[in-house]
């Protein structure tokens, strides 16, 4: 898969650019602050929807513009589409594909695939449970496309129940509140069954990769592991943040909640929000639901997060990564469907191994966005198409520093 054309409008630095891209890496060079990470956070953003940096669309929009647009023509094997993306903050985002009548953003999810390597990741490992949540559903979205909407109806659903247990909390409970509870509990089991069952399988899915991507990169003989923790069988995320960061779950309980059918997990969210609703009542939060989930990354059985050392965490959040790229090949193996490869400034973050470990993927995948701020930083073996970026205005007419475009076409 690849992109040669990315436009943007309004997005983030960005009043107007226009970007062709190459086949094989394609690197990005400027000073801190330029512009580079927005460019591959707009690359990023059209594929899954979300971004790396914010959790929200609002900044995303050039300051004092009230809508940003990102144009892409991507290329799959012979296939070509070109995809434009709205995005209204505080509104719904729209999608035209092939110039087509504007639909929903969420109708382009799975025209493009990427995969974003960038120095946040180490928040994956380090940060809280809603960056872990992200990855996850992020990777499932673009895997499964219409678990997209799915995840929208759910934050909908989430947000509708949270603001009547607010006002319950406020004005006490009356049997009017119990039945419209009831609608809500329904509807947050039955898109959060499925959000679950789509989460759970995205996990059974990195595990393999993920413990062969970490011994690749760190020559240890130490296994990284990883375990769901779920509202459903215990974990809180409120005790868990301030206590000890391993959940007290039982093995049994999580090995059945990871064989269980969206149904199951559907009956299962049910009856766990009966058996909080004293609890919910009080606090007007919903505490039951993959919202409320984590995952626990351990190397053997050590937790990562809190014990181990920088090197170790930068390996198994690069894992992470490396691990994404091999799942989405394993989903679509056909030549050109491959993902995108954008990797975000982690040269300057990584040693030797890393580095080498990180090019050769690179130097093997169909298309790559490399950003640095410093030329020494990038690989020599990415650095056959080299940009420039001067200034925000003179992206579309950055210095080329490498051989010629006719090598790569
Ligand atoms: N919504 C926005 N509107 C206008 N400018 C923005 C917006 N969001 C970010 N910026 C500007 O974009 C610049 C940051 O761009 P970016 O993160 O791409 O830099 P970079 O080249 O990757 O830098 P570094 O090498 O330090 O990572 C900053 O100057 C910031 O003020």
């Amino acid at each position: 898969m690849r992109l040669s054309h990315l436009i943007l409008h309004n997005f983030r630095s960005y009043a107007d650019a226009d970007l062709t891209l190459h086949p094989g890496p394609n690197v990005l060079l400027g000073y801190n602050g330029v512009g580079k990470t927005n460019i591959a956070e707009a690359m990023g953003y059209l594929s899954s929807l979300s971004s790396h940096r914010v959790t929200h669309d609002a900044p995303l929009i050039r300051h004092g513009e009230s809508q940003a647009i990102i144009r892409a023509q991507a290329h799959r094997g012979r296939r070509e589409a070109f995809l434009e993306l709205e995005i209204n903050p505080g509104k719904s985002n729209r999608a035209r594909i092939n110039r087509g009548s504007p639909v929903r953003a969420t109708e382009a999810l799975g025209i493009l695939r990427t995969v974003l390597f960038a120095p946040e990741d180490l928040e994956l490992v380090k940060g809280s449970p809603t960056v872990r949540r992200r990855l996850f559903d992020t990777l499932a979205v673009q895997l499964h496309p219409s678990l997209g909407q799915l995840g929208l109806e759910y934050g909908k659903v989430l947000r509708q129940r949270n603001a009547l247990l607010k006002s319950i909390r406020h004005q006490g409970f009356t049997p009017t509140h119990e039945s419209t509870l009831e609608v809500w509990d329904a509807q947050l089991a039955q898109v959060g069954g499925r959000l679950l069952r789509a989460r759970l399988d995205v996990l059974g899915s990195l595990r393999p990769h993920v413990s062969q991507a970490y011994q690749d990169l760190s020559h240890s003989v130490r296994t990284a592991r990883m375990r769901y923790l779920s509202s459903l069988t215990g974990h809180d995320e409120d005790s868990e943040e301030r206590t000890t960061p391993r959940s007290s779950q039982s093995e049994t309980d999580i090995s059945a909640l990871e064989e269980a059918s969206s149904e199951q997990l559907m009956q299962q969210i049910l009856q766990g929000l009966q058996s909080v609703r004293k609890r919910e009542r009080e606090r007007g939060i919903t505490l039951i639901g993959p919202h409320r989930d984590d995952v626990d990354f351990s190397l053997d059985t050590t937790p990562v997060k809190g014990y181990a050392s920088h090197g170790e965490t930068w390996s198994y959040a690069l894992s992470l990564r490396l691990a994404s790229y091999r799942v989405m090949i394993d989903d679509d193996p056909q030549p050109g469907a491959e993902p995108i490869l954008i990797l975000d400034d982690v040269f300057a973050e990584l040693d030797a191994r890393r580095r080498r470990r990180l090019a050769e993927l690179a130097t093997g995948a169909e298309q790559v966005m490399v950003t640095a701020a410093v030329d020494d930083d990038v690989p020599e073996s990415l650095l056959s198409n080299a940009y420039r970026i001067e200034s925000v205005d003179q992206i579309s007419h950055a210095t080329r520093t490498g051989p010629a475009q006719a090598e790569h076409d």
